[in-house]
């Protein structure tokens, strides 16, 4: 199969990786023709990736008709805020498939990524991909497991064959809400557990923040089209699980550094995206104009944004009027 990915950080090139050693011929299509050139010479993505061989089947390109020419699907991996404008300088495609984590606030409304999609391509057949997939880990060829999910049954069967192999495990659903949305909002308690982790509070704390958390999820994402059993699935549970308590986890030591001090600027030095920060902010605008009762995604918004105290919050949250679990 012809597969394109778009994105050349960490996950787009774990997924171009594992698409390839079940030979399939991938594109993998960066925005900087300097970084193209450089996977072309070494073989190597040594920032994202270190240690990890491009086998030959991939093939570095940034020219988007190159990249996307005869593909069975394109995987989109740049972060969020990319999607839009990379999108917009794409040929028309058969089927795009979403690798990313994040959702944006836009036109007083939240959008998941297969809805710019939809906007972009009205043409496109659309599928999402999520779970615990650190891209370390999946590039190495430790164990993994995923899933896609679209309303179009052959294409999230046919994405199940490309991606699934011997390493990498990939399950289907027609939940498309459900698992965008555990995929982008385990990322906010993903933070929080950071900030838990920074203030040395203990693994008691941090179980009950993830478990508050994952009940968070559950009420914003089935009041925004999500199943319930999704997030007790890879893309929610799952994944919450690998990135609160991975140190290989973005979001959770962004978290960690920013209970220790670091600011949001700090932050923005770093050369991989932290997706959470962002969600946390398209949610906070959310929650402020539709009144939605957000308490752990609120906490982490005035810590990340407001710079208050991470342990006056948490006081805060604790003290909440007591009800029933
Ligand atoms: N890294 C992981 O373990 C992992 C796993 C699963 C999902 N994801 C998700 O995949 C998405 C991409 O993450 P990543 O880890 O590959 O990010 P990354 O920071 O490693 O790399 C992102 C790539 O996109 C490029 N990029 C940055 N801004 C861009 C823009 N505005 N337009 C176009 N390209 C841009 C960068 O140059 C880089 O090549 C995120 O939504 C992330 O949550 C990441
Ligand atoms: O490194 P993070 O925090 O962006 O997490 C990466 C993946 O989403 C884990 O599944």
């Amino acid at each position: 199969m012809n597969v394109a990915v778009l994105g050349a950080g960490g996950w787009g090139t774990a997924l171009a990786v594992l698409l390839a050693r079940s030979g399939h011929r991938v594109a993998l299509w960066s925005r900087r023709c300097e970084l193209a050139e450089a996977l072309l010479a070494t073989r190597e993505n040594a920032a994202y990736l270190p240690g990890v061989r491009l086998p030959e089947g991939v093939r570095p390109v940034c020219t988007a008709e190159r990249a996307v020419e005869g593909a069975a699907f394109v995987l989109v991996a740049v972060p969020t805020k990319g999607v839009r404008t990379v999108l917009a300088g794409m040929p028309p495609v058969e089927a795009y498939v979403s690798a990313v984590k994040g959702v944006r606030f836009a036109e007083g409304r939240l959008l998941r990524i297969s809805q710019i999609m939809r906007r972009a391509a009205p043409a496109a057949r659309v599928a999402v991909l999520s779970g615990p997939n650190l891209a370390l880990e999946v590039a190495r060829g430790l164990p993994a497991a995923a899933v896609v999910a679209s309303e179009d049954a052959e294409l999230a069967a046919r994405v199940q064959r490309a991606l699934g192999g011997p390493t990498f495990r990939v399950y289907t659903s027609p939940d498309v809400a459900g698992v965008e949305l555990g995929g982008a909002l385990k990322n906010v308690m993903a933070l929080a557990a950071g900030m838990a982790d920074g203030l040395e509070l203990g693994d008691n704390a941090k179980a009950a923040l993830l478990t508050r958390g994952l009940r968070e999820m559950v009420r914003f994402g089935t009041a925004h089209g999500g199943a319930v059993e999704t997030f007790y699935g890879l893309s929610g549970l799952g994944d919450l699980m690998a990135t609160a308590m991975s140190p290989l986890s973005r979001n959770r030591s962004a978290g960690e550094r920013i209970a220790r001090g670091a600011t949001l600027a700090d932050l923005e030095t770093g050369r991989q995206v932290v997706e959470g920060v962002h969600t946390t902010a398209a949610l906070h605008e959310w929650a402020a104009r539709s009144g939605e009762e957000l308490p752990i995604t609120e906490a982490v918004w005035r810590v990340v944004y407001r710079g208050d105290d991470p342990r006056r919050v948490l006081e805060e949250l604790m003290r909440r009027e007591p009800k029933p679990e």
